[in-house]
């Protein structure tokens, strides 16, 4: 193929060189510098790649896109571009022959339930019999394979490679988590999403390396419906109005609370029983469905209604929405992992203030006899989290098992005192177990009939980080080894 081909949607301007060179590939990694490939140089958080420059020219890059007006050697094409992020972007869909637009893509922001309704709309689809394509915080899923991704938005390389092995392997639908970071760092530039949902927005990932402030950070996010064709947005969401200020697509809303919103949930009932823990509701407006869905929780209703909102568009049989709905399966979100007369235990991997407090809360709407939460905060990560969670932990639950969870290089007796600090002046019942597996092993044994044990923090991550080791841990095998030993103690 000719450079010269890869370059119809990017503004540039020639520096050196021809543009009729032949090109196989495109690289922003200096390592994996080879003949035939185009390196495009960015300035990074940590590196400015353009000083590899003489290096990977030196083993035999003859295509540079850069980014600043620099002196490069002789012999090579360069061209010089304003966003070297954007230029790989659009490279890399030329380079795999624009993938994307050979699916329906749906993607989906928002600063909590990507993943889960990433994974309902997959469950969804795939009961309805299609094939389906998923990338976010769990990886990129092609059927069976999973193929773990430093990012939930990885590269845009890596997103039209991903792309590029769905349609291969026969996917129609392809349904990926977009983080505000993937907008700032110009990853999903050029790709026109099908459907475009957002599920909400509060305070999240400002810091160092990520966004400046709140403002910033609704920006970037808010950027899906400048890149969609059809958007969804959250009714209910406090900032909604400056959510969809920019629009360029068709908006659709959906709701808990409002009238008048395109896709409304009406008659939310909680429902607890040994053979089903979860919701039922129904949805009035643009789609007319009664719904049951297998994860509990208020928030899952907005969730829910949010694959529904997107899924109604695309023609699918009610009856496989329904079913996909009752069976669905995402791992570590709100999963139910043992229910019986006795109690019921479920693994979420809420992890800051905002999402303990929507977990708990709703789980109270299930009016359990006792609340029962176990969870512990990571090491070396804000200390806020400690005093923010321990906080919701004592006034939301009726008893707390403070624990550890990803220590790191921390102790955990240090993080669990900075937790009891904030739980002890709610006046909540607690005690501490340390040892994780311990800890929810006393949360079964002790449970009283009608508990919900809620085991909070690393949903489905299988392991704990205790110095810069990763040792393998699954909330979900202690629950079920806990609860087996106990059965077997009780026959
Ligand atoms: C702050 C940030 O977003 N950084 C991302 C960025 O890294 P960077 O470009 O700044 O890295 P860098 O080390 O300065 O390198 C600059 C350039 O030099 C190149 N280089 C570097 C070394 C070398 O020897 N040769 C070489 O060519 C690198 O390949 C790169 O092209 O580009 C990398 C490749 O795409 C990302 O993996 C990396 O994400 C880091 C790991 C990260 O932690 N990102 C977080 C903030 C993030 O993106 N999070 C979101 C949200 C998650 C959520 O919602 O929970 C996500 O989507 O994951
Ligand atoms: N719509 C929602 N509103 C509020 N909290 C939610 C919602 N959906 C899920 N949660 C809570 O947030 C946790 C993370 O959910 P999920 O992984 O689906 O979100 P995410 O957007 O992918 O989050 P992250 O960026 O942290 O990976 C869940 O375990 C649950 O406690």
């Amino acid at each position: 193929m000719k450079f010269r081909e890869w370059l119809k949607d990017l503004k540039y301007e020639v520096l050196q060189g021809s543009l009729d060179v032949e090109a196989e590939d495109v690289i922003y990694d200096s390592r994996k510098a080879r003949k035939g490939v185009v390196f495009v140089c960015m300035k990074g958080t940590r590196t400015d790649s353009h000083e590899f420059i003489p290096e990977v020219v030196n083993a035999g890059v003859e295509i540079l896109v850069v980014e600043q007006r620099i002196k490069v050697p002789d012999g090579v094409t360069a061209i010089l571009v304003d966003h070297a992020r954007e230029a790989l972007a659009l490279l890399s869909a030329a380079r795999f022959d624009y993938p994307a637009e050979k699916m329906v893509t749906i993607g989906v922001t928002g600063t909590k339930g990507k993943t889960t309704t990433t994974h309902m709309i997959k469950t969804i689809l795939e009961a309805c019999g299609k094939k389906v394509g998923m990338i976010g915080t769990t990886g990129i899923v092609i059927g069976q394979d999973v193929t773990p991704t430093m990012n939930t938005t990885p590269e845009s390389y890596e997103l039209h490679l991903a792309f590029s092995r769905m349609v291969e392997a026969g996917c129609e639908y392809m349904v990926m988590e977009v983080s505000s970071q993937a907008f700032k760092m110009h990853r999903v530039d050029g790709i026109c999403f099908d459907y475009g949902l957002f599920t909400n927005i509060s305070p999240d990932h400002i810091g160092p390396d990520e966004h400046q402030d709140f403002e910033e950070y609704l920006f970037y996010k808010s950027r899906i419906f400048c890149c969609s064709k059809v958007g969804i947005m959250n009714g209910d969401d406090e900032h909604w109005e400056e959510v969809v200020k920019d629009a360029s697509c068709k908006l659709y809303s959906f709701s808990m609370d409002k009238d008048g919103t395109d896709f409304k949930a009406e008659d939310i009932r909680y429902i607890a029983q040994p053979d089903f823990v979860g919701l039922e509701f129904d949805i009035k407006g643009t789609c007319e469905l009664s719904v049951r869905v297998n994860i509990p929780g208020r928030f899952n209703v907005a969730n829910a209604l949010a694959a529904v909102s997107v899924l109604s568009f695309l023609d699918l049989p009610k009856e496989s929405i329904c079913h996909g709905l009752e069976h669905l399966n995402v791992n570590g979100r709100m999963e139910i992992v043992y229910a019986s007369e006795k109690c019921t235990v479920i693994v979420d991997y809420a992890h800051n203030a905002v999402s303990m407090e929507s977990l708990l809360s709703t789980l109270r709407d299930y009016h359990p006899k006792r609340l029962v939460c176990v969870f512990g905060c990571g090491g070396n990560r804000s200390k806020d989290r400690r005093i923010t969670m321990g906080d919701s932990a004592g006034r939301l639950a009726d008893f707390t098992i403070i624990t550890a969870d990803n220590s790191r290089y921390e102790k955990t007796e240090d993080i669990i005192a900075d937790i009891r600090g904030s739980l002890e002046k709610t006046g909540g019942k607690y005690i501490e177990i340390p040892d994780r597996r311990e800890a929810i092993r006393f949360s079964i044994i002790h449970a009283e009939p009608g508990d919900m044990i809620a085991i909070i923090g690393k949903g489905h991550e299988d392991y704990q980080e205790i110095n810069g080791v990763r040792h393998h841990f699954s909330d979900r095998e202690e629950v079920l080894k806990a609860v087996d030993a106990q059965l077997s103690k009780d026959v």
